[in-house]
């Protein structure tokens, strides 16, 4: 998945394919609005919502096999992935449907964080090795998120 590509425009397009039973579809529309937003508030990138057709950054949910060499594993483990910026299935962000998505604390996972995180992936970056960061590779919740500053370093080194 790794790849020190950036995207080659600032405006950069997503779609939405399909949705998790978990939570109600306007929930999810705005958890991925939300996560874009976390990276739009700090580069000079924009996001925009297409309907049909392709976009950059193409979501969908599934299952263990989903159409591409990285098959997901059940309930916990692999929660989501996401390519770095290019061409076709490049930037597409997936995420595992077999997880509870949820946006509190409860069980499951919040869609928001992982989105964030895995929208991180999507426009180029890799992990981080500080704990407080999004782009730290072990999931946690976090109630009142915020960008840590390696983030925002990270991110404003390619945009
Ligand atoms: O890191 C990921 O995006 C995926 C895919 C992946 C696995 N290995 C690598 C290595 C390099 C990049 C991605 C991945 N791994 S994951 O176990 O599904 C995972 C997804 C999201 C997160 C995460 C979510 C929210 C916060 I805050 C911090 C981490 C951790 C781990
Ligand atoms: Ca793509
Ligand atoms: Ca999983
Ligand atoms: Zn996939
Ligand atoms: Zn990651």
């Amino acid at each position: 998945f790794e790849g020190d590509l950036k995207w080659d425009h600032n405006d950069v397009t997503y779609r939405i394919l399909n949705y998790s039973p978990d939570l109600d579809a306007s929930i999810i529309d705005d958890a991925f609005a939300r996560a874009f937003s976390v990276w739009s508030d700090v580069t000079p990138l924009t996001f925009t919502r297409l309907y049909d057709g392709t976009a950059d950054i193409m979501i969908s949910f599934g299952k263990k096999n989903h159409g591409d060499p990285y098959p997901f594993d059940g309930k916990d483990g692999l929660l989501a992935h996401a390519y770095p910026p290019g061409e076709e299935i490049k930037g597409d962000a997936h995420f595992d449907d077999d997880e509870f998505w949820t946006l509190g604390n409860g069980p499951g996972y919040s869609l928001f964080l992982v989105a964030a995180h895995e929208f991180g992936h999507a426009l180029g970056l890799e992990h981080s090795n500080i704990q407080d960061a999004l782009m730290y590779p072990m999931y946690k919740y976090i109630a009142d998120f915020s960008l840590h500053q390696d983030d925002i370093e990270g991110i404003q080194y390619l945009y």
